[in-house]
C-alpha cells in the first residue's frame, strides 16, 4: 500500500484556502481505488489534522468524485488524446476531483482549476502534467455538462446485473438514483412525530424522520440525549418485521454497529446482540450507551454460535452493500462479482445456523442492503428448498407503513433507490434493501 501523502506532509503555512482539503480528497480517492478501503475510514485517517470546514470539504469532494466516477472518467478519456502513464496516475485522480468540483459542486471554476494545477505541480512525477491539467479543466469549465458522456456512474457489470434483475428502465433509473446524494434519515427511540416536529424533518410512512442538508449530525437536537440514531428508512424495516415487543427474546446475529439492535431494544424486547468483530461491537456498545438502551453482547461467529432458542432471530447479513452506494459511493468501485459469490456463501452459512436458533413457531428475518438477487431473493429461495420446516410469513401492504410497491410477489420487502420519489430530489430515494420474514413450523 502506498503511503498516503496527506499523512506524511505538513501543509505549508501560506497554502491557498481549501488546498489541504483537496489534497486529502485526492489521497482518499486514490487510496480507496487502489486498496478497496471504505471511504469513511480512509477520510477519517487522512483528515485528522484538518479543521472541521476542510474535513467537510474533503468528504464532499471525495464522495462526489466517487459518486460520479463513471461519467467523469469517460469525460477525461474523451478529452485526452493519450492515457496518462501509470506512474503519474495521481494526475488523473486530481483531474477527476477538479472536474467534479466544476460540474457538480458549488465551487468557482477558477478555484477548482487553480488548486488542481497547484496539486499536480507538487510532485516531481506529476509536475510535467500541469499544462495538460490546466487545459483539460479549463475546457470542462468552458463547456460544462454538455460534454459529459451519458454513461453510468457505476461499473458496467453492476448496472447489467440491475437491468437483468429489475428490467432495462429500472436498471438505468437505479443507476441514476445511486449517483444522487442521500438525505439523512433518523430513527426515534420514541415518538417519531415529535422528533420530526422538533428537527423540522419529514415523517415517512414507515416512521423514519427525514432531514435534508442537516449538517453535523452530532450537533442536532437530541443527539446527546440519545433521542434518535442515524438509520436509512429502508434499513429500519427488517427489525420492524420481527414485530418486537416486551416479553420477546430476539437474537440479532450480525448486530454491529447496532442500528437494528437499538430498534429491537427500544421496542422492549430482550436482545442478544452477536457480531464477530470486536471493534464494531465496541461501537455498538457506545451507541447503545448513548441511547440508554441495553442488550446482551456476544462476540462470536454466528455461523457456529450455539444459543437460544429465540422467539425471533435477525440476520442483517454482511453483503456487497450495493444498495447503499448513495451513502457509500466507493462500494461501486471496491466490489467485484467474485465478492458477491463469496458473500452469498457466507450468507447461506449464516442462514443455516440461524435456523437452528429459532424456536418452533418463532420468526427468522433475513436482510441485506444489497440490490443483488443472489444476496436476497435467491438466497431465501435456496434456503426454503433446503428447510421445509420454514415458510415465508409474507409482509402485507400497509404493515409498518410499508407500501405495496416495496413488496415483491413472495411477500418479501425489496426497496430500491428509485422508491419514495419526490418533487424535491433532496427528499427522494431509499437504500436498496431486501428483507424476508420466515416462520419455523
Ligand atoms: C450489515 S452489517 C450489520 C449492521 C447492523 N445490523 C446494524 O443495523 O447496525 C454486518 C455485520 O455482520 C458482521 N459479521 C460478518 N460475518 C459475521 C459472522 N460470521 N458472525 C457474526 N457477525 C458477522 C460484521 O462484523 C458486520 O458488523
Amino acid at each position: 500500500m502506498k503511503e498516503p501523502r496527506s499523512a506524511s506532509r505538513s501543509a505549508p503555512a501560506a497554502e491557498a484556502p481549501g488546498l489541504a482539503a483537496r489534497r486529502a480528497a485526492a489521497d482518499a480517492v486514490e487510496a480507496v481505488l487502489e486498496n478497496g478501503h471504505p471511504l469513511e475510514e480512509t477520510l477519517e485517517r487522512l483528515t485528522r489534522e484538518l479543521d472541521e470546514r476542510d474535513r467537510g470539504l474533503a468528504r464532499m469532494l471525495a464522495a462526489t468524485t466517487l459518486r460520479r466516477l463513471g461519467s467523469l472518467r469517460a469525460l477525461l478519456r474523451s478529452l485526452m488524446e493519450r492515457a496518462i502513464p501509470e506512474k503519474a496516475r495521481r494526475v488523473e485522480v486530481l483531474m477527476l476531483v477538479g472536474a467534479a468540483q466544476i460540474l457538480f459542486m458549488d465551487v468557482p471554476d477558477h478555484a477548482a482549476v487553480g488548486t488542481t494545477v497547484t496539486l499536480v505541480g507538487e510532485q516531481a512525477s506529476t509536475a510535467g502534467f500541469k499544462g495538460l491539467a490546466n487545459a483539460v479543466l479549463r475546457r470542462i469549465a468552458r463547456e460544462g455538462k454538455a460534454i459529459l458522456p451519458d454513461v453510468a456512474d457505476q461499473p458496467e457489470w453492476m448496472v447489467e446485473g440491475w437491468t437483468a434483475a429489475y428490467g432495462p428502465a429500472s436498471g438505468e433509473a437505479i443507476s441514476r438514483a445511486l449517483a444522487s446524494e442521500a438525505p439523512l434519515d433518523l430513527t426515534a427511540r420514541q415518538h417519531p412525530e415529535a422528533l420530526a416536529e422538533k428537527l423540522g424533518g419529514r415523517l415517512l410512512p414507515t416512521g423514519s424522520v427525514r432531514l435534508v442538508e442537516a449538517g453535523n449530525v452530532t450537533a442536532l437536537a437530541g443527539f446527546n440525549e440519545g433521542e434518535w440514531w442515524v438509520q436509512d428508512a429502508a434499513a429500519a424495516l427488517p427489525a420492524l418485521l420481527l414485530r418486537p415487543a416486551a416479553g420477546m427474546t430476539i437474537a440479532d446475529l450480525c448486530a454491529a454497529p447496532g442500528g437494528k439492535t437499538a430498534q429491537l431494544a427500544a421496542a422492549g424486547a430482550r436482545v442478544v446482540a452477536v457480531d464477530r468483530s470486536a471493534p464494531r461491537l465496541r461501537r455498538l456498545k457506545a451507541n447503545l450507551e448513548r441511547l440508554s438502551l441495553a442488550a446482551d453482547i456476544i462476540e462470536a461467529d454466528a455461523t457456529r454460535l450455539k444459543a437460544g432458542p429465540f422467539d425471533g432471530v435477525l440476520i442483517d447479513a454482511p453483503c456487497s452493500a450495493t444498495g447503499t452506494i448513495r451513502r457509500h459511493p466507493e462500494v461501486a468501485w471496491t466490489k467485484a462479482p467474485a465478492d458477491i459469490v463469496s458473500l452469498a456463501s457466507l450468507q447461506a452459512r449464516l442462514l443455516a445456523n440461524a435456523a437452528e436458533l429459532v424456536r418452533p413457531g418463532g420468526v427468522l428475518v433475513y436482510s441485506t442492503c444489497s440490490l443483488e438477487p443472489e444476496e436476497g431473493e435467491r438466497q431465501i429461495a435456496a434456503f426454503l428448498a433446503l428447510r421445509p420446516d420454514f415458510v415465508r410469513d409474507p409482509v402485507v401492504p400497509g404493515e409498518c407503513g410499508i407500501p405495496a410497491e416495496w413488496i415483491n410477489g413472495e411477500g418479501e420487502v425489496r426497496t430500491l433507490p428509485t422508491h419514495l420519489p419526490d418533487e424535491d430530489p433532496r427528499y427522494a430515494g431509499l437504500d436498496g434493501f431486501f428483507a424476508a420474514r420466515l416462520r419455523k413450523g
